[in-house]
């Protein structure tokens, strides 16, 4: 399982060491939530931050795009250092135009799914997609209660993958901690973002109670 911790809960007066520590802890990606106070309830980080933080780290830039019509910003955010672009099915009318334009700006393309959307309304797009995001909470804000009824769609989600041969990565996000990751393991999810557990200790400690949580799942 791959950790992707996320920079909502991190310190914004130092995000730079905040990001610095997470790759000490060699996590796999940091992930960015950007809020737009229309798409969620909230406003968080612009290409700007993006921009501002690529030199400092190595890290793969996983930008959660949580904004109305995605695809007016798909550039803006490959420009300043994106690695990964996740575009949210409810945002647009145009969500081919938007995972086709991460893509032909050269990056990783990724579907995010809200609690309310099934698996099915993704299917036409799966053979195109890098990653696809099952949100386990509403998204807008950090530190909710992880959704388990979310479970079934990473596991057909999972059963997909395998039947069609395609190679997306599944991503689940909110929630996550060092006992709702087990579940999200077993059915089959491959990236787990956590934003407040990792950075409510220690990152490098929190990191650790992750991956050790599914190694023993694994066992
Ligand atoms: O996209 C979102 C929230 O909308 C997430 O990425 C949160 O940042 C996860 O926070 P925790 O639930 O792990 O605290
Ligand atoms: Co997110």
């Amino acid at each position: 399982m791959k950790i992707a911790p996320s920079i909502l809960s991190a310190d914004f007066a130092n995000l730079q060491t905040d990001v610095e520590k997470v790759e000490q802890a060699q996590v796999d990606m940091l992930h960015i939530d950007v809020m737009d106070g229309h798409f969620v309830p909230n406003l968080t980080f612009g290409p700007n931050v993006v921009a501002a933080l690529r030199p400092h780290s190595q890290l793969v830039f996983d930008c959660h795009l949580m904004i109305e019509n995605p695809e007016n910003y798909v550039e803006a955010f490959a420009d300043a250092g994106a690695d990964l672009i996740g575009v949210q099915y409810e945002s647009t009318p145009n969500i081919h135009r938007a995972l086709d334009m991460i893509k032909k700006k050269g990056k990783l393309a990724e579907i995010v799914i809200n609690p309310g959307t099934p698996v099915s309304a993704i299917s036409s797009l799966l053979a195109m997609v890098d990653q696809v995001l099952v949100m386990t909470v509403d998204p807008g804000f950090g530190g909710q209660k992880f959704m388990p009824e979310m479970l079934d769609k990473v596991a057909e989600l999972a059963q997909i993958k395998q039947e069609k041969g395609y190679h997306y990565e599944i991503q689940v996000d909110g929630g996550v901690n060092d006992q709702t990751i087990k579940q999200c393991a077993q059915a089959g999810a491959t990236v787990a973002v956590a934003g407040s557990f990792v950075f409510k200790g220690d990152p490098a400690v929190q990191v650790e109670k992750l991956r050790q949580a599914t190694v023993e799942e694994a066992l």
